[in-house]
């Protein structure tokens, strides 16, 4: 039979590897469970096999396939595919030319190409819409599974430049599908997350080979997989997720859940903020552990209310900083990520990047040059920098953080002069294919806060971060009622009104360190928002 490329369903798209059946499973006995439980497509993919032995067992793939009618895509061998009557092929960069495989393919037959960048997105739109039909955007994530790796990982924000560039070249109709490491840990975080910058088109599905073809039990492997592809929902973190705008009453609700609650707030910090982020901690009602040991990090994930503030100024290794993002993701407990000097230095750059990658974010907090850097609007010769003061201009630092928070699923602050607060989690919702349907950063919730210039904040150290333990605390001390957005913009405006009040007081930055506690103090316990000095406008 023949498949219209239309009635493809690329969701769950399994590519074989014969090197790693567990005992007592076979290439077929592997394909058919996953065929049973939900692969919606299927690649025979073996390295290293003699001819005769790889279409013995693609002619067995084969019968299989058709028993569940489900497409059979062979990779890199052409011939094999014509001789079979395949439904279609699957080629890498360093195989065979598009062109040239489709003119020996026909026009019915599905066409997949293995694509790592924007500019092999350019040349396919070039070739139009009767070359290549899908492409395996990868690698996203480290994997053993393909030898000599000529890719490095991507990650999510990597699988957005492709489908942003499929949006550019207007390849619409070309597929895509997800490859590299994926397995249910980060699936979701994938299908949330890539999307692009248009809001109009998300992953079509994610291939994978390992999480099946090795699993000792691959009806599992691939029911979970399944469950995952249709939530259409992320939890990752144990609050509500939807975007209304914050009120006086709803961040007096969260400073009362907090006070209840009071979480624990691990601090993964540098050493110069330590100290003062364990004092903002306490005058919060929080208790804070500045622990940055492996072994213990599972377990204080899994107290009540943990939360975890993880600043990249840290010199904590960077396998325990990976340790400590799984451990809290895995338990849905919030993170609040400060990546600080994002893009100082090389140095610094690579390890947020590879952090950002690496799991989900509740929160992530900067300053205006980390979230512009972030939003990649960091060109100084951008139109909004006013070069003579060196200020950016508002509008450009609200888009930075819708960006930020739109590419990264999170609520995202940009800390300055004025605060702003953008919800990028579209209440945990994904979709496959459609992406967000449109709808694109600049719709996102955004507000705005501010209580005029506080110079004094600037001269006293761990200002900044010390916002981040404050942060880290609101969305802590949650109920599974309370509202993560409302956290956050909680914080901030607390922590404003808080710094305008110290700066009144004080007699100098000496003295502001303490008055600034205090009065962080005194707002928490007196729990009156309507009082605070910090305006709250929606943008
Ligand atoms: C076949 C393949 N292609 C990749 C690419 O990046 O193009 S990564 C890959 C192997 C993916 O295996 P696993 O699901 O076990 O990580
Ligand atoms: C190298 C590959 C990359 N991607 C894909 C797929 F996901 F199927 F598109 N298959 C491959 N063999
Ligand atoms: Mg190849």
């Amino acid at each position: 039979m023949v498949f219209t490329k239309e009635e493809v369903d690329y969701s769950l798209y399994l590519v074989t590897d014969s090197t790693m059946l567990p005992p007592g499973t076979t290439l077929c006995s592997q394909v058919e469970a996953g065929l049973k439980n939900g692969v919606t497509l299927v690649q025979i993919r073996e390295k290293d096999i003699e001819t005769k032995n790889f279409v013995a067992e693609a002619l067995e793939v084969q019968k299989i396939c058709k028993k569940y009618n489900v497409p059979l895509i062979i990779n890199d061998r052409i011939d094999v595919a014509m001789a079979m009557d395949a439904d279609g092929v699957h080629v890498g960069q360093d195989d065979m030319p598009i062109p040239m495989v489709r003119k020996l393919l026909g026009p019915s037959k599905i066409l997949g190409w293995s694509v790592g960048k924007p500019s092999e997105v350019e040349t396919l739109a070039k070739w139009g819409p009767d070359m290549v039909d899908y492409i395996g955007v990868g690698t996203l994530f480290p994997t053993s599974t393909k030898k000599n790796p000529k890719k490095s990982p991507m990650g999510p924000q990597g699988a957005i430049a492709i489908l942003d560039a499929l949006e550019e070249f207007k390849a619409t109709w070309c597929r895509t599908v997800g490859i590299g490491g994926l397995h249910p840990d980060n699936i979701q975080r994938v299908l949330c997350q890539c999307v692009a910058s248009n809001g109009k088109r998300s992953l079509d599905g994610i291939s994978l080979v390992s999480d099946i073809m090795a699993a000792p039990d691959a009806c599992a492997a691939t029911k979970r997989l399944r469950g995952l592809l249709d939530a259409t929902r992320y939890q990752f973190v144990e609050c509500e997720l939807n975007n209304t705008f914050p009120t006086t009453t709803s961040i007096q609700n969260v400073i009362s859940q907090v006070s209840n609650n009071r979480p624990l707030v691990q601090h993964i910090t540098n050493k110069v903020h330590q100290n003062f982020g364990a004092n903002v901690t306490l005058a919060l009602g929080s208790s804070p552990i500045m622990s940055e040991i492996e072994s213990e990090v599972s377990e204080l994930a899994r107290i009540p209310n943990a939360s975890l503030l993880l600043n990249t100024g840290s010199v904590a290794p960077i396998e325990m900083l990976k340790a400590a993002i799984n451990a809290y993701n895995e338990v849905n407990r919030p993170i609040t990520f400060d990546p600080v000097g994002y893009s100082a230095t090389e140095t610094r750059l690579c390890l947020n990047n590879t952090l950002l990658t690496y799991g989900q974010f509740a929160c992530i907090k900067g300053n205006c040059s980390e979230i512009l850097s972030l939003a990649k609007l960091n060109n100084h010769k951008m139109k909004g920098v006013d070069s003579s003061s060196g200020k950016t201009n508002i509008d450009t630092l609200v888009r930075a953080t819708q960006i930020v928070a739109f590419q990264y699923r999170t609520v995202a602050v940009c800390t300055g002069e004025f605060d702003c607060v953008a919800d990028g989690t579209f209440g945990g919702e994904y979709k496959l294919s459609s992406g967000t349907e449109g709808i694109t950063a600049e719709d996102l919730p955004c507000v705005i806060i501010e209580d005029g210039p506080i110079p004094i904040m600037g001269d006293i150290t761990a200002s900044g971060c010390s916002l981040g333990s404050t942060i880290a605390s609101f969305i802590g001390g949650l109920d599974s009622t309370g509202k993560l957005f409302d956290a956050v913009v909680g914080a901030v405006l607390l922590y404003k009104s808080a710094g305008k009040l110290a700066s009144t007081r004080c007699q100098g930055s000496g003295s502001f360190h303490v008055e600034l506690i205090d009065a962080l103090y005194q707002l928490f316990h007196e729990n009156k928002p309507e009082k605070w000095s910090a305006s709250l406008k929606k943008f």
